[in-house]
């Protein structure tokens, strides 16, 4: 009986046979990409190509079923291939360990699909593949899960929204006053540990504090923003005993109980909340020599050490150690390269050691409850542990709607948001809405360029692709940009004679075209690249479409099948995670932080400073 004939029968053999011609790309091979892969094959999907940057983790293990400990460092993609294939040794699976941005993945390359599927679990990626699909016209079916919470949508140019056309959530935020003056929850302290004191002491020491802390003065804390610069300029001159015996505890005494004493000072900040308590280092000394430290304790298993709260003196214990340790580590790195510096990172046990004590000790002070290194590891790393049900039930999700499209019924996909804590009504759905006509990215013109990249200069590009069509549309001075970078405008002109080749304008790059006066940024044309040796002498071009059609449009608005109307949801459902908007009910405030940077604003002026 061939393994396919549940599939079959239970599909029906026109729809079996679209999937079994169907050419489908799949992007990342992590923990909704191992299930969707074996769903493929089980299906009856015979032609799948999938691509993934990464090896095999330990961690991926207890998820990402398609994987086992012999292929630990292995290539995701190699190995996610051959486990499918023992499913269904009939299809042909196509692996490349590669970065999806790479420029081998084409355009061109993109269009031989009849549908795309993202397993990803970035933003970046995220955006690429839209991009890429927008201009290649191939439908794009997104995903991500996080913890309980799952979601998936169907996106297809011009029909319906694209990944970018919902503005994407800014990062959790923290005014700066609160971080470095007045904490009132772990998560201050922590942040204080690893973004601001980490980088002080092992970052780059050319990082300007002095500019963050300007750009978030306002009338009311002008003196207090004042002394945190000089805190820091004092901070910057012990960092140069680094090396020397006492400089952890020189840190130690200028933190910990000299900048608190100063805060102290300022008596008008401690008359509605409770004041601090700065920390003397000879005392906590004495309670260690005392033996007040377990950490010592040959007996207690690590897993314990990091469950549980440490006391202060073994806070204290860990902090000078860390200090000690992350030093010698920057000193050897600084003795190859001058420039070396240190960036936290959740999984180097000295950075988590560093950030737990000093956080820890930072919450005492401040009477705030210390936690354990486990959750300080959890909320530093902003980790939001993965839930293999929750993956399995999205990549299911992703098949189904896949059959949806190659019926050609796009008009009933749905955006479905799945959360397996909301029993009994775990699933949610709605509509499909229509392109945002504010969207900046699926609003533009996509056109695939094939140019001979080596002959083609960028001012034949303006002159024959630009200026000179015969549309009767003069489009002006326009700007031209690739990559983030300005190739091209009215007041920089230097690369006018330089060949696309010689601007790294190369096969499979994005080139973005801009009318100059285009302020609201929506009639840009986006040129795929796509090199081509043409056979016909002194011929470099040739384009697929029509520049700045958008431009000609009478009304931006479009019409279609889909539903207009959103379902107004409630506030407290609305939130968002990896830029897809979605609906769950208010999550703990801990969990909410998002990506490693964090965000440090000052909500009067608005102003987003980075201050990792
Ligand atoms: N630009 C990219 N090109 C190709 N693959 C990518 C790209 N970005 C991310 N991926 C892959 O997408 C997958 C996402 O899977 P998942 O979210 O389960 O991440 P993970 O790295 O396996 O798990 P975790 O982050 O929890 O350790 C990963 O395997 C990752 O390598
Ligand atoms: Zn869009």
């Amino acid at each position: 009986m061939p393994r396919t004939l549940h599939a079959e029968t239970v599909l029906g053999q026109s729809l079996f046979q679209k999937i079994s011609n169907c050419r489908v790309l799949m992007v990342g091979a992590g923990g909704i990409g191992c299930e969707l892969l074996k769903n493929l094959a089980m299906s009856g999907f015979r032609q799948i190509e999938l691509v993934d940057l990464d090896t095999i983790d330990l961690s991926n293990l207890n998820r990402q079923f398609l994987f086992q400990k012999q292929h630990i460092m292995k290539s995701k993609a190699e190995v996610a291939r051959e486990s499918a294939l023992k499913f269904n040794p009939n299809i042909n699976i196509i692996a490349h360990h590669a970065n999806i941005k790479s420029p081998r993945f084409n355009v061109e390359w993109f269009k031989s699909f009849d549908i795309v599927m993202n397993a990803l679990d970035n933003l970046d990626a995220r955006r690429h593949v839209n991009m890429m699909c927008l201009v290649a016209n191939v439908p794009l079916i997104e995903s991500g899960t996080e913890g309980y919470l799952g979601q998936v949508t169907a996106i297809k140019k011009d029909e319906t929204e694209c990944y970018d056309c919902q503005p994407k959530p800014v990062r959790r935020t923290y005014p700066v006053c609160t971080i470095r003056s007045t904490p009132s929850q772990p998560i201050h302290c922590i942040v204080w540990a690893k973004s601001y004191l980490f980088s002080q002491l092992f970052g780059l020491p050319e990082d300007d504090d002095d500019e963050r802390l300007e750009a978030e003065m306002t009338q009311e804390n002008v003196k207090e923003i004042e002394n945190l610069k000089k805190e820091t300029q004092a901070l910057k001159q012990i960092r140069e005993a680094m090396g020397t015996a006492d400089y952890p505890q020189k840190v130690f005494k200028k933190v910990f109980t000299d900048d608190i004493n100063r805060l102290l000072s300022m008596e008008d900040m401690w008359q509605n909340r409770k004041s601090p308590v700065a920390l003397k280092y000879e005392e906590i000394e004495k309670l260690v020599t005392e033996g007040n430290s377990q950490l010592n304790n040959t007996e207690e298993s690590n897993t314990l050490k990091d469950q549980r709260v440490w006391s202060l003196a073994e806070n204290f214990v860990v902090f000078l150690d860390s200090v000690r340790r992350l030093s010698e580590k920057l000193m050897k790195e600084q003795a190859n390269n001058p420039n070396a510096s240190l960036s936290f990172d959740k999984d180097d046990p000295d950075s988590l050691d560093f950030v737990t004590a000093t956080s820890n000790l930072r919450s005492i002070i401040f009477d705030i409850e210390p936690k354990s290194q486990f959750k300080v590891k959890e909320m530093a790393g902003n980790i939001i542990p993965a839930i293999a049900t929750t993956n399995a039930i999205i990549a299911g999700m992703i098949v189904m709607q896949s059959f949806k499209i190659l019926n050609e019924k796009l008009n009933e996909c749905k955006t479905i948001f799945f959360d397996g804590s909301r029993r009994p009504q775990i699933f949610l759905s709605e509509s499909l809405n229509p392109p945002n006509p504010e969207c900046r990215v699926c609003n533009n013109t996509h056109i695939i360029l094939k140019v001979n990249t080596k002959k083609a200069t960028l001012r034949d590009f303006l002159d024959k692709v630009i200026h000179g069509r015969n549309d009767d549309m003069d489009i002006g001075e326009v700007i031209v940009e690739e990559g983030g970078r300005i190739i091209y405008d009215v007041e920089y002109d230097d690369n006018l004679d330089a060949t696309f080749e010689q601007l790294q304008i190369t096969d499979g790059k994005l080139v973005s075209v801009k009318p100059d006066d285009d302020i609201d940024e929506q009639n840009s044309s986006i040129f795929a690249i796509s090199h081509r040796d043409f056979e016909t002498p002194n011929t470099w071009f040739q384009v697929d479409g029509e520049p700045f059609a958008a431009r000609n449009k009478i009304s931006v608005t479009k019409s279609n099948s889909f539903s207009k109307q959103k379902r107004k949801l409630e506030e407290s459902e609305v939130d968002t995670f990896e830029g897809l908007s979605r609906k769950r009910p208010a999550m703990n405030e801990e969990i909410l932080v998002e990506d490693d940077d964090i965000i440090v604003t000052d909500s009067g002026t608005q102003k987003l400073i980075v201050i990792d």
